[in-house]
């Protein structure tokens, strides 16, 4: 039994630490030059951001590979990890996710402030008891209700700026909430099969790979004109912003609407590995937009 680096890598999720980082940190610097009166911003408030950030993702991450450590063994993608594969005991991992986690928290309270800590607690809690424990197993609104989870690293980001929340910074961390059935529901028809095996009822199992590519498109139809209301509003995003997310969204859309046409796995596995590029894309214009703002009215 070993504690080792790549089994701690493992259950730590990096792939998704790293994006979830990313939106952190761009809420963060695009809340310190658009919201009015938000003070300058040093290295240092960026390396506590991208501390606290990766510890609660990590941690949430693995008593999310604690909890379902009994259909992890049953799906070929899950199979080999750290717990099914014996390479780590459960409860190793699970102190290992109930420390990190606590300690994200904790550090993100004193390092940042008290409303940036309440955020990454409600991610934590939003992907681990609502999504992981509660939902995943219920019923197909497990990843649409889960989806908070993603939002609220980009809440934690922008208020760990501002000290507060207001309704752009709320509306910027929304779009991971609006983007994550169009990314998971995607991989979901890859591995439709697997999820049957386990008795997951993620959508494709429940209403089959045609009705969810129509359902994906569906969300890309509400994604799009969604992540464009944050250039309309009152003192909102510019034009920068704009055009990449007018381009990117269209882009996706067109995707999408190809998938309805060819509803396999392979190409279902394509539309998959463009969601995680344009939510980097879509943060990153977010804080291009901040750096370079040319207000659209
Ligand atoms: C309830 C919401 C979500 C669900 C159910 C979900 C599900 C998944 C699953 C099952 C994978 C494949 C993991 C693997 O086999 O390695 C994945 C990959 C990924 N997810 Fe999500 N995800 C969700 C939200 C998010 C959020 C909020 C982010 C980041 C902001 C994110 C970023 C990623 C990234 C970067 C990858 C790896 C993509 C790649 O390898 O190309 N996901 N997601
Ligand atoms: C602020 C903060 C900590 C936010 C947490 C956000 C977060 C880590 C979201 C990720 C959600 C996710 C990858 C779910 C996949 O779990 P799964 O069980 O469906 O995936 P699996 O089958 O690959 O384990």
């Amino acid at each position: 039994m070993r504690l080792g680096f790549n089994e701690i890598m493992e259950i730590s999720k990096p792939r998704i630490v790293v994006l979830l980082v990313i939106t952190a940190v761009t809420s963060m610097y695009a809340a310190s030059k658009l919201v009015p009166g938000a003070p300058e911003l040093d290295y240092w408030s960026y390396m506590h951001i991208i501390i606290a950030g990766a510890l609660a993702s990590a941690g949430s991450s693995a008593l999310n590979h604690y909890y379902d450590r009994d259909i992890d063994p049953k799906m070929e993608r899950t199979s080999k990890r750290p717990i099914p594969s014996g390479r780590m005991t459960a409860s190793h991992v699970l102190i290992y996710g109930l420390v990190v986690s606590c300690v994200s928290v904790i550090y993100g309270f004193f390092a940042l402030n008290a409303v940036s800590a309440f955020f990454i607690a409600v991610g934590i809690f939003s992907y681990v008891i609502i999504y992981t424990a509660w939902l995943k197993r219920l019923n197909t609104s497990n990843i649409v209700i889960g989806g908070i989870a993603g939002s609220a690293a980009a809440w934690a980001g922008w208020s760990a700026a501002t000290g507060s929340m207001d309704l752009l910074g709320f509306l910027v961390g929304f779009l991971v909430f609006v983007w994550t059935p169009s990314h998971f529901w995607c991989l979901a028809m890859k591995i439709k099969d697997e999820y049957a095996q386990a008795k997951v009822p993620m959508l494709p199992v429940v209403i089959g790979m045609q009705k969810t590519s129509k359902y994906i498109l569906g969300n890309t139809i509400i994604l799009l004109p969604y992540s464009l209301i944050l250039s309309f509003i009152p003192d909102g995003l510019g034009v920068v912003y704009t055009v990449i997310a007018a381009v990117s969204g269209g882009l996706m859309l067109a995707y999408h609407y190809k998938l309805t046409k060819t509803p396999t796995s392979e190409f279902a596995w394509k539309a998959y590995k463009v969601t995680a590029p344009y939510l980097t894309i879509i943060f990153v214009a977010v804080a291009l937009d901040a750096a370079f703002h040319i207000p659209l009215f």
